[in-house]
């Protein structure tokens, strides 16, 4: 990989551009959306760059360039159709630490300019590493029309909302599982459904830490069939007694067991979203009933 991604603040970074034809234009058209201050130096002015300078969006010299214009820049584009003038402008952005863009000869880029599907904040940058921009483009093309306009009011709506998701969901897998609900309910949409799929995420979220619970009285094979489903999910078991055969075939194969537990153990799990059984003395499992209410006490014939 010659060439890393990755994405610059652009507040208060000072660009300029040398040049003001077609292709610094199209340069000018991605550039004009960011923070940046941007200022432009060229001879000829073509209307588009015009435009920008009307709308006080760049500031303009029109004229030719100089060598130490070169100074005091975070980035320079440099989009003249002079070879040697960009080449030499690029070697003195190299000794001042300027890091250069020449739109005719990538050896020279200290960066290149990708293309970019603009959502707001989400961004989608492509290159081809200078092979086919025109492969770029297209592949621009096809996500442009795959991805809706929508996208950028709905990555809003996720920005405004993720400090609240953090406070009502402390735990950082429960995040996770939160925003995928979330996407797999909404998609990529913004619409008057968004934020009842936001609310929803929430309520599945608490479904997933459970409690079973079952005291060594009970005869497993008298169940309730509705508890086998349940107790398929359960992914930590507890106990202190050996586990009843009939019991443990009942379980996953997969789950973890544990004789080392205690009240705050269990509780801990219950936040972190696992689904949890504890098998004990009688004694323990109704006391344990009674300090988690929302447990599941399985008991022969009730559910
Ligand atoms: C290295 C890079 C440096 C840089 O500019 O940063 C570079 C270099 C050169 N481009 C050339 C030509 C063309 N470039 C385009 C288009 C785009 N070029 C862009 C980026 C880049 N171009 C960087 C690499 C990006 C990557 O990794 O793929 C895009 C993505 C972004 C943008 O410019 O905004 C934009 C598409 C935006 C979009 O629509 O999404 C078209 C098509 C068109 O104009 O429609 C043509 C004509 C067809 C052809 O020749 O391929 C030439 C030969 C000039 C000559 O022959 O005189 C050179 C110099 C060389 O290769 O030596
Ligand atoms: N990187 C890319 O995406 C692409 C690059 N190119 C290359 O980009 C270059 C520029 O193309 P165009 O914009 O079509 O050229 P253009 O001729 O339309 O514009 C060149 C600009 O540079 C200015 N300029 C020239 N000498 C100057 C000087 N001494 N001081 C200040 N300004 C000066 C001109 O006044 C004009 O504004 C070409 O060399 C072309 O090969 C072409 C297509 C795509």
């Amino acid at each position: 990989m010659q060439y890393f991604p990755l994405f610059v603040d652009t507040h208060s970074l000072k660009v300029l551009v040398v040049g003001a034809g077609d292709v610094a234009s199209r340069k000018l058209d991605l550039l004009s959306r960011t923070e940046a201050s941007i200022h432009v130096i060229a001879v000829d002015i073509c209307p588009d760059t015009l435009n920008y300078v009307k709308q006080s969006r760049i500031t303009l010299e029109q004229r030719a360039v100089s060598d130490t214009d070169i100074q005091g820049y975070d980035l320079v584009y440099l989009c003249t159709a002079d070879k040697r003038l960009n080449e030499r402008l690029a070697g003195i952005a190299k000794e001042q630490g300027v890091w250069a863009n020449v739109v005719d000869n990538p050896k020279y880029c200290r960066f290149i300019t990708p293309s970019i599907v603009d959502r707001g904040r989400l961004q989608i940058a492509i290159s081809t590493a200078g092979a086919a921009p025109v492969y770029a483009r297209e592949l621009r093309a096809r996500l442009e029309s795959w991805l809706p306009q929508s996208i950028t009011p709905l990555f809003d709506f996720i920005a405004e909302r993720r400090q609240e998701v953090q406070q009502r969901l402390p735990v950082f897998k429960h995040r996770r599982v939160f925003w995928e609900q979330f996407f797999s309910r909404n998609d990529s949409r913004f619409d008057e459904n968004t934020q009842s799929h936001y609310d929803a995420s929430f309520l599945m979220q608490k479904q997933n830490g459970e409690l079973l619970l079952i005291d060594s009285s009970t005869a497993v094979d008298l169940l309730p069939i509705g508890a086998m489903p349940y107790l398929q999910k359960i992914e930590v078991t507890y106990s202190r007694l050996a586990i009843p055969f009939e019991l443990n075939e009942l379980l996953r194969r997969d789950a973890s067991f544990s004789d080392c537990f205690d009240e705050a153990t269990i509780a801990q799990q219950l936040a972190e979203g696992e689904s949890c059984l504890v098998y004990g003395e009688l004694d323990d499992i109704t006391y344990l009933a009674k300090r988690f209410p929302k447990a599941k006490y399985l008991q022969a014939g009730s559910f």
